[in-house]
């Protein structure tokens, strides 16, 4: 199975998640406080472990773009901290906002002038490091795409401790607050004005659903500020779309390179035929985050992050995501349909992938890339056949039509999981978290095999239809 010359291999990485692990790496932000945080820690809602013992890519990121290199690798998404780049508030910054008879910003105005302006409070040093991490890959002849938001916020915009506690009315409340949009827009026109020279495509957001759903609806992901409401979920949703579009239109002032969005895609199974139509309607309400953007035009290529399913069954006259399939499988073990759970319980469902191409290509018809793909496998038991069977499912999207650039796995070395810490371990590179070595595991050499020779070969095809016994 052949891929195009120009596809693209590589990893994905977020700051809050590898940049620590040294010292003087560390930056305050909604996240950190959150997991340092002792009610958190003692309530289990955390793991306990701590971010400034990570794998330190501040520091090391030579290193690992050796190894990313040395795997074949030509393509790496990475992002960038707002909480590094302003410590400090920006709200006295001033710029026109236009809003609409709803009072909807409709466009926010960031010319030259105004970034002169936030120079002055901008963490230029911290600017000046992000060039060398991003110059370092760059000179290397290769791809880089850069991501703006990656879930943490700067404390000044967002006091997640504050907000369980006070409610969102007495503390700064990040995407409940439309200002946040204000100042993700002066944020985003800072970073495209400086960096745009070493980024080849730009991304807005990483995974706006996951941020809305975890932080007020599903509670026990663990995620900031766990304040359950339907009605604050729908105002971040609002609010994040809102920010897309106003750092669509800032990015595309101070560049020409296309701008997307990433975004959480789980596949949508019914148990039985005669659901099928209502789980129809859940994929496309699930997707309507980026429907939107798509429509309003702002949208030129879509990051892919996909994982595994959801099989919604009834259960009291409703249709609900069954426990013991799909991402609600057990942890280690194995899903109701008998295939193989990873570490974070997560089944091994290639085919979702394959469908979840073809279903983008003919709702959108964008360029997408895989922005992440992989699993929590620390024995590195399934991750062979976990890749070669979600490469072969991109190999036959494509064939069928789909559009896809690239396959960035998530990720190239262990990181911090968030409210799971260092337990879960999604790398094709093992870290050593004490003393920062890397080292290979077997699926490292299964990836470099097939990104040098952009190609499944057939004496590694038959990883892809792997069975594994069972304990039934
Ligand atoms: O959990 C592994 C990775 C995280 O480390 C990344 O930061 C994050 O972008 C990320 N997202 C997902 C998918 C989570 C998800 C999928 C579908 C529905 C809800 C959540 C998995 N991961």
């Amino acid at each position: 199975m052949k891929f195009p010359k120009n596809f693209m291999f590589g990893y994905s990485w977020s700051g809050f998640q590898f940049e620590m692990g040294l010292p003087g790496s560390e930056v305050e932000s909604d996240w950190w406080v959150w997991v340092h945080d002792k009610e958190n820690i003692a309530s289990g809602l955390v793991s306990g472990d701590l971010p400034e013992n990570g794998p330190a890519y501040w520091h090391l990121y030579k290193q690992d773009h050796d190894i990313a290199e040395k795997l074949g690798m030509d393509c790496i998404r990475g992002g960038i901290e707002w909480a590094r780049i302003f410590p400090k508030p920006t709200f006295d910054v001033k710029v026109d906002v236009e809003k609409d008879e709803e009072g909807n910003i409709i466009s926010v105005d960031v010319p030259e002038s105004t970034i002169k302006e936030l120079e002055k409070i901008a963490n230029m040093e911290a600017l000046e490091h992000y060039r060398k991490i991003y110059s370092d890959w760059k000179e290397r002849g290769k791809t880089f795409i850069l991501n703006l938001y990656h879930w943490p916020l700067p404390l000044w915009i967002h006091d997640p401790i504050a907000v369980r506690k006070l409610g969102p009315d007495r503390a700064p409340a990040g995407w409940l607050d439309e200002k946040t949009v204000v100042e993700f827009v002066k944020f985003a026109a800072f970073v495209a004005y400086h960096l745009d020279d070493l980024v080849d495509m730009w991304s807005t957001m990483n995974e706006p659903n996951v941020v809305y759903n975890q932080g007020y609806i599903n509670l026990r992901s663990g995620f900031p500020p766990g304040y359950l409401s339907f009605e604050a979920a729908e105002k971040a949703k609002f609010n994040l779309i809102q920010a897309h579009i106003g750092a669509y239109d800032a990015i595309k002032e101070y560049s020409e390179k296309s701008v997307g969005v990433i975004y959480a895609f789980a596949w949508h199974d019914p148990l039985a035929e005669e659901y099928k139509d209502e789980v129809e309607e859940i994929r496309k309400k699930d997707y309507e985050f980026v429907t939107i953007l798509h429509s309003k035009g702002k949208l030129d290529w879509i990051g892919v992050n996909y994982y595994s399913r959801l099989v919604y069954g009834a259960k009291d006259g409703h249709l609900v995501p069954l426990p013991g399939y799909g991402f609600m499988s057990e942890r280690g073990g194995f899903a109701k349909s008998g295939r193989p759970a990873s570490d974070f319980g997560w089944e091994m469902y290639p085919e979702g992938l394959e469908n979840l191409l073809k279903y983008l290509n003919n709702a959108y018809e964008l360029p997408m890339i895989i922005t992440e793909n992989g699993m929590a496998d620390a024995a590195d038991r399934y991750r062979p056949h976990y890749l070669v069977s979600h490469l072969k499912a991109v190999y036959n999207a494509m064939k069928e039509g789909a559009d896809v650039r690239g396959y960035l796995h998530w990720s190239l070395t262990d990181n911090y999981e968030w409210a799971q810490g260092f337990r879960m371990r999604f790398g094709l590179v093992y870290v050593d978290f004490e003393t920062k070595k890397r080292y290979l595991r077997p699926s490292a050499l299964v990836f470099r095999e097939i990104a040098t020779q952009k190609e499944i070969p057939e004496e590694l095809a038959h990883l892809a239809d792997l069975k594994f016994v069972t304990r039934k």
